[in-house]
């Protein structure tokens, strides 16, 4: 069998580690290359050298360099990376697992372009937990509809540059789509001094930042007389790093197509 020659970007981030360490030890994956930007002093370092560890692989910012043997790219970065990182491999067929959070609608739109090009799977969150709590929260949603104010409330680690994150909004679209509302009508990201009463059609978001929280999102229906809550908690990276790898073998036979977790764990109805 031939494994998945995969290259890695942001190599030297966290989520960059924690998926070099997961390749090394998985074999059907093989390291094929790792990116990092410009200036990144990791460069030209080897990728396994956090591991006290060699992989042959050096770490480049030169796509075509870091790139040669890659036939998927593994992307957790930020928007700018990944949107950069998003053309070379349109044009040179490469297949794009991206997990990066935080884009906007142009970057968005520039994704399902390139998916026109070559297969990507784009994901705010690649854990089997979060994309089951997805589900779950669709069918609360809709049992829910009447009389219960729905607030989703997310914690992260100290360093984190996105807010809300990318699950909770992906939360937050798949309860409004559920009630038939339209989540830019209806969120509410902040809330300060002299509010007025909250309005029951809204969809309110909680953001925390601190310490080395890796992912914490509750959704609270909060009704009269009582309080659902649906919560899903992170304690490892490495659940991320297997679902990025599941949506690698995914892609495996895709030449083309934009794809989310749903497709890759066959969650949708
Ligand atoms: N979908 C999912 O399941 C998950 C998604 N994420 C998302 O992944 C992203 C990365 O998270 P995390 O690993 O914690 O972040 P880190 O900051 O630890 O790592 C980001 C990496 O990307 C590099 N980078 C930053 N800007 C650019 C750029 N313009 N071009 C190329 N590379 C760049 C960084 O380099 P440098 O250090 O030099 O800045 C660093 O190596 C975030 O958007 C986060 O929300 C995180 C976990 C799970
Ligand atoms: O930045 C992180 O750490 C995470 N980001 C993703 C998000 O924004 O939802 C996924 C996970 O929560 C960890």
């Amino acid at each position: 069998m031939n494994p998945l020659n995969i290259a890695i970007a942001g190599a030297g981030g966290r989520m960059g580690h924690i998926l070099i360490e997961t390749i090394l030890q998985t074999p059907d994956a093989r390291l094929a290359g790792a990116l990092d930007r410009d200036g990144s002093p990791t460069l030209g370092a080897d990728a396994a050298t956090f591991l006290g560890q060699k992989s042959g692989v050096a770490i480049e910012a030169d796509l075509a360099k870091g790139l040669a043997g890659a036939q998927f790219l593994i992307d957790f970065t930020r928007p700018e990376g990944t949107l950069a990182h998003l053309a070379y491999c349109a044009e040179h067929g490469i297949k794009m697992i991206i997990g990066t959070t935080g884009f906007d609608e142009a970057g968005k739109a520039a994704i399902a372009a390139a998916a026109k090009k070559t297969a990507i799977v784009f994901a705010p969150n690649m854990s089997v937990g979060v994309n089951v709590t997805l589900k779950l929260l669709q069918q609360a949603a809709k049992a829910l509809s009447v009389g219960y104010d729905i607030e989703v409330i997310e914690a992260h680690h100290r360093h984190k540059v996105d807010a809300p994150s990318g699950t909770a909004l992906k939360m937050g679209e798949v309860i409004a789509d559920a009630l038939g509302r339209d989540l830019k009508e209806c969120a509410v990201y902040a809330r300060e001094g002299v509010t007025g009463e909250r309005d029951p059609s809204s969809i309110g978001f909680a953001t925390i930042r601190g310490g080395d929280i890796v992912g914490d999102h509750t959704v609270l229906f909060a009704g009269t007389g009582e309080r659902i809550e649906i919560s899903h908690k992170s304690s490892s990276r490495v659940t991320y790093a297997h679902g990025a790898l599941r949506a690698a073998r995914f892609l495996a036979d895709k030449a083309t197509g934009l794809y989310d977790m749903n497709d890759v764990l066959s969650l949708n109805d």
